[in-house]
């Protein structure tokens, strides 16, 4: 039978012994003797239950709740969502409970006491208030000392079950006593909102909720602050902003409040202002900021105002540049890429941008052959010691992505880091180099610069030296930086910054009509030819159902040819859908990494992983230098008993270009499968062959920077699948820009002068300035309308596929 309420299924029974308990989280697999059960098919008087439970003791009688699920290892075990602690329902099991000896000083007399007087509900009114005990006669030391052993064994457990009475899962009721110990309960319950502002993982709403059922009132500042707070968390970090308008924020709190009709304006204002005088939120002008967002986008442009004034000690004229020029290899750069390189070593902070195949590799290579020669020139003429200032004026290089810092360093030959690495992020904290203690160097170079955020930014330009010389790479026309900011657009368009846009595409052959494709979508259209097959580019136009057996039979036809799965790459826009990245993984998983017999897996929530699989790295993990978008291989997976394992939990082995990791269950949530992508996830890589899918149901994530992102994600060979109006919505479709003020912080000082060229004429700036203010606007309406912010997480892009046609799928498309 099963428990109607919550369609779980129940088993009461003794615990037997805690078989396995995480040490970094609650997780346990605890053995029961099962004394009651509503499964249908069990006959066996013992069940594996595992889950996330406080401090069990052995002998105890637990009530799970949960489903039976199977065990790629194990078998069939009980897995829990929620328990309960069984308490002795009656005075004398009560009274033999508190004299067990678990709570020290108490014997049978008190432990009858504190029955008599308090009843059956005894534990409840202790744990509610500890001085219930003093008022039936116990000493206060003695009442504390049990007060705080049952907060001890049932505080966290308690936790868990008031958490569960409000949807909130035990791995965030277990991080809440984590962090507040036993007042989490208190704080939960009668400050919610308070959580809002200190603990990631309760939204406003969830907040709202537990506030609302527990009498909070509708005006109560503390509820209204919160609400503040949480819509300009909300929209400056889902849709990129770095502050909202007074009346935006207004809108947009209101949306928070289901108040959308401007009653609560006054004391929405009030609110604001007391979070303004508290220093959380920042006010300039009529631009509200969170604290964090306006320090680095201050900081961004006072450093990159200090960079401009302090030129490099080696003070670099036109002549030594001229003798120092050195083109890459054999190939004879064009005009506008010898003036980029030339520029590049004369300016302290140079941008360059360019589409796919339009020579920034080369002309990095270029760069750094022509900075080694002018260091080494200048060292025939230093006294000292000649290596020690070869290694003062030396090349750094950065990326926001390992795979990006990877491919620098091969085709330089100098060693290229992520950007956290760099800086020595390790966590979230403080970087390890700052303005204290500042990067060492002559000149850095940062790739993929179009993924770099404001904060991001604000920590790397602390970091750097007066005299060392910056250069940032990218292309401005990729999709925006994950966080908030706008920095590559806004460096380039504030005309502060000499800069140098490459516009010829020189990749021939194989890929080159994937950059003429990109080159098309970059100015807002699909090519007529965009529906012919060519030698690198081939498109399968099907409605959204047939998008799995598409991708099935391309997937199949391409390893035929040789592809293997580190060379092909699946991209779309959303994880969810038909069309979505998890489906799509399951799909792929059994074709690149078919379930051989007896083969060991891990399950962690519906992936089961197996040696060989294709995965990915969803957040940064500094101390272990491991990044988002990082694509590894499972080389072993390591059970609990391996000799081999040494983490006494079974873990998957994966291997990333430069270093291979143990993942234990505790990191199994950085994990995920990568046959399939999110164009988002994929920046930063490259990959043989890509398989693009848009379909119309990713809606609003379609635009011309998602698109353009994946195309040029792929190298020799690209596949487009889905509906063709989908493609052309996305290339007709401008991505929302992004308000921020870091463009006007540049400009605004007027001491600054460079030798910049201007690339972007001033009329055009103008343009896209109030673009942005009518995009901006349509970001917001659209969020306090429908509730659903622009985000910017998902969009994602040939083989001759001669053998293969759009009728192999039965379709054609309507156009
Ligand atoms: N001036 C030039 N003359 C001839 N070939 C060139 C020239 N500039 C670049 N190339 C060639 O064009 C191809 C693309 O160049 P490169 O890889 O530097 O571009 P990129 O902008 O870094 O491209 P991507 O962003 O796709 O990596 C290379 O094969 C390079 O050798």
């Amino acid at each position: 039978m099963i428990n109607d309420a919550l369609q779980l299924d129940k088993v009461t029974g003794t615990l037997q012994t805690v078989i396995f308990a995480s040490s970094d989280s609650y997780f346990k697999i605890l053995l029961i003797n099962i004394e009651e059960s509503t499964l249908d098919n069990w006959d066996a008087s013992e069940i594996i239950v595992t889950g996330t439970f406080a401090d069990v003791q052995d002998g105890s009688v637990y009530s799970f709740y949960g489903h039976v699920v199977k065990h790629p290892r194990y078998g069939k075990q009980f897995q829990v969502e929620r328990y309960e602690n069984d308490l002795p329902p009656d005075e004398a099991g009560l009274i033999k409970y508190f004299a067990s000896g678990q709570f020290s000083g108490i014997g049978k007399k008190t432990a009858e006491k504190i029955v008599q007087n308090l009843g059956t509900n005894a534990v409840d009114l202790i744990l509610d208030n500890a001085k219930i005990l003093e008022s039936i006669g116990l000493k206060p030391k003695q009442a504390q000392k049990l007060a705080r052993t049952l907060q001890l064994n049932l505080g966290l457990e308690r936790l868990f079950q008031i958490g569960n009475q409000f949807g909130i899962g035990a791995d965030i009721a277990g991080r809440l006593y984590d962090q507040y110990g036993n007042e989490a309960q208190d704080i939960l319950t009668q400050d919610p909102y308070r959580l809002v502002f200190e603990f990631e993982g309760i939204s406003f709403k969830k907040a709202d909720t537990i506030g609302q059922q527990n009498g909070v009132l509708p005006l109560d500042e503390r509820r209204l602050q919160a609400a503040v707070y949480s819509a300009i968390m909300n929209v400056t970090f889902q849709s990129g902003h770095t502050f909202l308008t007074k009346s935006q924020l207004l809108q947009a709190v209101g949306h928070n409040l289901k108040d959308a009709s401007g009653m609560l304006t006054a004391e929405i204002t009030q609110a604001t202002d007391t979070l303004l005088n508290d220093g959380i939120l920042v006010a300039d002008d009529d631009r509200i900021y969170p604290k964090s967002l306006y320090e680095a986008e201050v900081q961004v442009a006072q450093d990159v105002k200090r960079l401009l004034h302090s030129p490099s000690p080696l003070d670099v004229g036109h002549d030594d540049i001229e003798k120092a020029y050195t083109a890459p290899g054999k190939i004879d750069l064009d005009d506008n890429q010898i003036q980029a390189v030339k520029s590049a070593l004369q300016a302290q902070f140079f941008l360059l941008t360019g589409g796919p195949g339009t020579g920034k590799t080369t002309i990095i290579r270029s760069i750094v052959a022509s900075w080694k020669q002018l260091v080494q020139k200048r060292s025939q003429f230093v006294e000292g010691d000649k290596q020690d200032f070869l290694k003062q004026y030396t090349v750094r290089m950065a990326s926001p992505t390992g795979r990006a810092a990877k491919r620098m360093t091969e085709v330089t030959g100098y060693e290229a880091t992520t950007i956290h690495r760099l800086l020595g992020i390790a966590d979230l904290d403080e970087a390890e180099f700052n303005a204290d203690n500042p990067l060492r160097g002559g000149l850095l170079i940062v790739d993929e610069a179009s993924m770099l955020d404001v904060e991001l930014t604000a920590k790397l330009l602390q970091a750097i030296p007066n005299g060392m010389k910056l250069i940032f790479v990218g292309d401005s026309d990729q999709l925006p930086s994950v966080g908030p900011g706008n920095i590559l657009a806004d460096f380039v368009n504030s005309g502060v910054v000499d800069h140098v846009a490459l516009e010829i595409i020189y990749r021939q052959g194989r890929g080159s009509s994937i950059t003429t494709l990109a080159n098309n979508i970059k100015h807002g259209d699909l090519p007529e030819s965009f529906l012919e097959n060519q030698p690198d580019r081939s498109t399968f136009m099907i409605p959204p159902d047939k998008v799995p057996d598409a991708i099935e039979q391309v997937v199949n036809a391409a390893m035929k040819k040789g592809y293997t799965q580190d060379d092909l790459q699946i991209l779309t826009p959303m994880y969810k859908t038909p069309a979505g990245v998890n489906r799509l993984n399951q799909m792929a998983q059994a074709l690149f990494n078919p379930i051989k017999a007896k083969q060991k897996a891990i399950q962690f929530g519906n992936i089961i992983y197996r040696r060989g699989d294709k995965v990915l790295q969803l957040e940064n993990d500094g101390e272990r230098d491991v990044y988002n978008g990082d694509m590894g291989k499972i080389i072993a997976v390591q059970y609990k008993n391996d000799p081999s394992n040494d983490d006494n939990e079974d873990r998957l082995i994966v291997a990333f270009d430069d270093k291979e990791l143990s993942y234990p269950k505790k990191n199994l949530n950085q994990l995920t499968l990568a046959y399939a992508t999110t164009v988002h996830k994929a920046q930063g890589n490259e990959f043989r062959l890509v398989l693009m899918v848009l379909t119309s149901s990713f809606g609003i994530m379609l635009n011309r920077n998602l698109l353009y992102t994946g195309v040029t994600r792929a190298k020799e060979a690209l596949i487009l699948i889905g509906e063709h109006s989908a493609f052309k919505r996305a290339a007709q479709t401008a991505v929302p820009l992004r308000a921020t003020h870091l463009l006007e912080r540049l400009q605004s000082d007027d001491k600054i002068s460079t030798n910049h060229q201007k690339i972007v004429a001033n009329a055009d700036v103008k343009d896209e300035l109030s673009d942005l203010t009518a995009a901006y606007h349509s970001s917001i309406d659209h969020f306090v309308l429908t509730g659903e912010l622009i985000s910017h997480q998902d969009i994602d892009p040939m083989i001759g596929m001669d053998d293969l046609k759009p009728i192999d799928f039965e379709y054609q498309e309507k156009l």
